[in-house]
C-alpha cells in the first residue's frame, strides 16, 4: 500500500508521525476528550503531555473511539508519557459519572482527580555515598576515613549530611575520599512515605452491641462487593470504634480504605484515636495540606503505600488503585456539599465511587439524614444500630426553657433558669457549654435615630458586628468596614446599637455572670485551623477550661469526659427560613451539640431556650425520638413529592446587571419542561437576591423520583442561550436554598 495523501510516513512528514489515535481527556471545562496521534501504545488512563494551541497540557488518554473522520494530517502528536500509574478505569468511570450526574463538564471533573499535576513526575532521587568494592591501592585511610568506611559497611548506602554528623567529619572530607576513589556516589533507597497503619493491633474490647455490628462491617468488606451500610446509634454509643474494625478488615484483604469527615481541621481526637488503634496515622487530605505533602500523598495513593486516607470531600478523586471500603463519617452534614465549581454531594458520590469500586460503604451518624433513613427502610442500605451509649454513661436530660415565661433580664440572652443551671455545674467543679450558632458580636447594627440598619454593599445581607476585631463584616462575601461614628444615614453621632446575640455577646453576659470560669470561644474565626483545635480541645479535656461558649463548631463529635451541661441560646435559630430541610437541620444539629453532654460517669443535662417549645423540633429534642420524627418529616414531604421521595434541580441564574439576570431567568421560565410528576417553581428572585454584587434569580425543578432530572435539564438549558455576563449555575440536589 502507498503512502496515501494523509502521509503517514514519517520520513516525509517530521511532524505528525502515526499509527495511532488516542482520545485525551484534559482538566479543563471542555465538553469532550480531543484526539492526538502517537507511536506508541498508549492505554487508555496513561497520563500524557500533548499540545494544546500555543501551549501543552497534560491530560490523561480516554476511553472511547477517535474520530476516524479527522485527517491524520489535522492531528497533533503526544509529546510525552508520564511515569505514573495510569488512572484506573474505576476512576476515569467515576469522572465520567460525576460528570453526567452534575451536568458538568468531564473535564472539570478530571481537573479535581488531578488536583495535583507535579504528582506525575517521579519524586527526584536523592544521592548519598557507598563504599568502593575494593579500596584502591594506595589510598590513605585515616582514623576519620575509617569511621566513615564503617558506617558504609554492607553496601549501606547513606546521605552524606548524614555521614559526616554520625562520624563527626566535615562534609569536605567526603569529597577527599571519592577523589580518592574510596567512595562512590549512590542513589538512596526511597525512605516509605507513610507508615503503615497495622490491623493486627488488638481493638479495645466492644460491647455486644458493637461487636455485631462491627461483624456485619467485616463481612461487608470480606466480601469485596459493593453494598452500602447505615451504621446509627445514640451520640456516644462508639460508632467510631466499630467502623474501625471495618477499616482492619479492608487492610487485612489487602485493599485501600477512604475515611470521609466533614471538617478534618476539628477532627484531632479522630485522629489520636486512630492512631492509638493502629499504631500508626492515617494519610490526610484536605485544603491545608503543603503542595508537598499533597504531592508525596497523590502519589502514594496511587502506589498504593498510603493504605488508610482520611480526608474532605475531595479526597474521593483521589487515584487508588483498590479501595475496599468508603467511610462516610457524620453523613448528615451538609458540609459534604460541594457548592462552588461542580457542585456534587460527597455522600452521594461516596456510595457511586463504593459501587464502581466493589466496595463496601459505609455512612455513620447519630442523626442521619432523612434521604439514607429512607434508602435503609426500603432496603437500598443495609442498616445497624447502636442503641446504648458506651460504658453505660446515660443520654443528656434535655429540658426546654420557655422564653415567653422566663426571659431574660432586659439587653440579656441567658434565661434564669439557664443561668441558674451553668451556676450549678460550675460549683460542682464541672465543665458547661453555651451553644449559639453564630459568629460575632451582634448579626445586625441599628442607627437608634432613624432606624437605619448596617447592610452589605454587595450582597442582600446585614453587616454582623466583630466588636473584637472593630470591624462590620458581611458573612458571606466577607466585606469589612470600620464601625460608623455616625449613621451613615441621618448623620446622627454615635447612635448605632447591636441587635441580637452573636458568641462575643455571650461571651460578654458570661463573663460578668461568672468572673471567675476560665472561659473559651470556639468560633471558626478564633479557631482558625487544626493546631488551634487541638490546642482547644486540650485545654478542655485537661479541664483547664470551665465554660466553652461556641458555633456549630462544637457540635461536631467531640468527646469532652468533664462536660455536664449544654445550654442553647438559641434553639429556633435554624427554623426560620423557607427550607425545606429546615427543620432536620435544627434538629440534627441541636440534638448533635445535646450529645456532647455527659459522655462519661457523670450524667448530662441539655437545655434549650425557645420561644416555640410547642414546635415539633423541640418536643423531638426532648423526647430524643428520632424515629417518631423523621417519620413525621417524612410525611411531611412525601405528598409532595419532596425529597427523598421526589427530585429536585435548582438553576440560579446571576448577573451584575440585574435587568440581564432578569432576562434570561424569564426566558428558562417560560422554556420550562412540564407534563406529569414535573414542576418548576420561579424564576424568582433568590433569598440571597445580591450576592458579591450579582444579581442572583433562581429556579427549581422538582420531578417525582422515576424521573430523572438530567435529560430534562439538557434539553431545557439547551433552548436559552445566555449572553456572556450571565452565569446559569445547575446545582442537581440542592441542600442550600439561597
Ligand atoms: N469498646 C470500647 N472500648 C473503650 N472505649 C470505647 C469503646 N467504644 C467507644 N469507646 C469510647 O467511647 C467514647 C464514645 O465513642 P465514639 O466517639 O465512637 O461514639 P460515637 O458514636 O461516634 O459518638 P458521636 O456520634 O457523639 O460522635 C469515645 O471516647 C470512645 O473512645
Ligand atoms: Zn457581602
Amino acid at each position: 500500500m502507498c503512502p496515501g495523501k494523509n502521509a503517514e510516513d514519517p520520513r516525509s512528514h517530521n511532524r505528525v508521525v502515526t499509527g495511532q489515535r488516542i482520545r485525551v481527556l484534559l482538566p479543563l471545562p471542555l465538553a469532550q476528550p480531543y484526539d492526538y496521534s502517537t507511536t506508541e501504545q498508549i492505554a487508555p488512563g496513561t497520563f500524557v503531555e500533548v499540545p494544546l494551541g500555543r501551549r501543552s497540557a497534560i491530560g490523561v488518554a480516554w476511553d472511547g473511539e477517535p474520530d476516524r473522520g479527522l485527517p491524520a494530517g489535522r492531528l497533533r502528536a503526544v509529546t510525552r508519557v508520564f511515569d505514573v500509574p495510569a488512572m484506573t478505569p474505576t476512576l476515569r468511570r467515576f469522572v465520567d459519572w460525576v460528570a453526567a450526574y452534575t451536568l458538568s463538564p468531564p473535564g472539570a471533573v478530571l481537573r479535581m482527580a488531578m488536583s495535583v499535576p507535579a504528582a506525575l513526575d517521579p519524586p527526584a532521587p536523592q544521592a548519598g555515598w557507598r563504599r568502593a568494592d575494593a579500596a584502591p591501592a594506595g589510598a590513605r585511610v585515616t582514623p576519620q576515613r575509617a569511621k566513615v568506611m564503617a558506617l558504609l559497611a554492607d553496601g549501606a548506602v547513606r546521605a552524606g549530611g548524614e555521614i559526616a554528623e554520625a562520624a563527626g567529619v566535615a562534609p569536605a572530607l567526603l569529597r577527599g575520599m571519592a577523589d580518592a576513589g574510596l567512595i562512590l556516589p549512590a542513589l538512596l533507597p526511597r525512605a516509605r512515605r507513610f507508615a503503615a497503619p497495622d490491623a493486627q493491633r488488638p481493638g479495645p474490647a466492644l460491647g455486644p452491641e458493637q461487636d455485631a455490628a462491627a461483624a456485619a462491617l467485616r463481612a461487608s468488606v470480606a466480601r469485596r462487593a459493593f453494598a452500602t451500610t447505615l451504621l446509627t446509634g445514640v451520640t456516644g454509643s462508639g460508632k467510631t470504634e466499630v467502623y474501625f474494625e471495618a477499616i482492619a478488615e479492608a487492610l487485612r484483604a489487602g485493599r485501600q480504605a477512604l475515611v470521609l469527615l466533614p471538617e478534618i481541621a476539628l477532627s484531632t481526637q479522630w485522629l489520636d484515636r486512630f492512631a492509638a488503634r493502629f499504631g500508626a496515622a492515617p494519610a490526610l487530605w484536605h485544603s491545608e495540606l503543603t503542595s508537598r505533602t499533597r504531592r508525596d500523598t497523590w502519589r502514594a495513593v496511587a502506589e498504593g503505600e498510603a493504605t488508610v486516607l482520611v480526608g474532605a470531600r475531595s479526597a474521593l478523586f483521589l487515584p487508588f488503585p483498590d479501595l475496599g471500603l468508603i467511610v462516610v463519617d457524620e453523613e448528615h452534614e451538609t458540609a459534604f456539599k460541594q457548592e462552588e465549581g461542580v457542585v456534587y454531594h460527597a455522600r452521594d458520590m461516596a456510595v457511586v465511587r463504593a459501587r464502581l469500586s466493589g466496595a463496601a460503604c459505609v455512612l455513620a451518624s447519630a442523626t442521619p439524614s432523612l434521604e439514607s433513613t429512607t434508602n435503609a427502610e426500603t432496603g437500598r442500605y443495609a442498616a445497624l444500630h447502636l442503641p446504648a451509649r458506651h460504658g453505660g454513661a446515660a443520654m443528656p436530660d434535655v429540658t426546654l426553657v420557655d422564653l415567653r415565661r422566663t426571659p431574660p433580664e432586659r439587653g440579656r440572652f441567658l434565661s434564669p433558669p439557664l443561668v441558674a443551671a451553668v451556676s450549678e455545674t460550675l460549683a460542682r467543679g464541672e465543665q458547661a457549654m453555651l451553644f449559639l450558632n453564630r459568629r460575632g458580636y451582634a448579626p445586625m447594627t441599628l442607627c437608634r435615630a432613624c432606624g437605619h440598619r448596617m447592610r452589605c454593599p454587595n450582597c442582600t445581607a446585614w453587616l454582623v458586628e466583630h466588636r473584637a476585631q472593630r470591624r462590620l463584616q458581611c458573612h458571606h462575601c466577607g466585606h469589612v468596614e470600620a464601625p460608623p461614628e455616625a449613621c451613615p444615614n441621618c448623620g446622627a453621632p454615635h447612635s448605632t446599637v447591636p441587635i441580637g446575640p452573636g458568641v462575643e455577646r455571650v461571651l460578654e453576659e458570661a463573663s460578668a455572670l461568672w468572673p471567675e470560669a476560665r472561659r473559651l470561644v470556639m468560633a471558626s474565626d478564633t479557631i482558625p485551623g487544626p493546631a488551634a483545635a487541638a490546642a482547644a480541645a486540650k485545654a478542655i479535656q485537661d479541664r483547664e477550661v470551665d465554660l466553652v461558649i461556641g458555633t456549630q463548631i462544637v457540635a461536631k463529635g467531640w468527646h469532652f469526659p468533664h462536660l455536664t451541661l449544654v445550654g442553647v441560646v438559641d434553639a429556633d435559630l435554624g427554623l426560620a427560613g423557607g427550607d425545606l430541610r429546615a427543620g432536620e437541620r435544627t434538629f440534627q444539629l441541636l440534638h448533635q451539640v445535646a450529645g456532647r453532654a455527659g459522655r462519661e460517669e457523670r450524667p448530662g443535662r441539655v437545655l434549650l431556650q425557645s420561644f416555640a417549645p410547642e414546635h415539633p423540633v423541640m418536643q423531638a429534642l426532648v423526647s430524643g425520638d428520632i424515629d417518631a420524627f423523621m417519620a413525621a418529616e417524612a410525611d411531611a414531604r412525601r405528598p409532595g413529592h419532596w425529597p427523598p421521595f421526589g427530585r429536585l434541580a435548582a438553576i440560579i441564574v446571576s448577573a451584575e446587571e440585574e435587568r440581564a439576570a432578569e432576562r434570561v431567568a424569564r426566558d428558562l421560565g417560560l422554556a420550562a419542561p412540564g407534563g406529569e410528576g414535573i414542576e418548576v417553581l420561579g424564576p424568582a428572585p433568590a433569598p440571597l437576591a445580591i450576592l458579591r454584587g450579582r444579581h442572583r434569580r433562581r429556579l427549581l425543578l422538582k420531578t417525582r423520583r422515576d424521573i430523572a432530572v438530567q435529560p430534562l435539564l439538557m434539553e431545557w438549558l439547551a433552548k436559552v442561550d445566555p449572553p456572556g455576563n450571565v452565569r446559569v449555575q445547575v446545582d442537581v440536589d440542592p441542600v442550600g436554598f439561597l
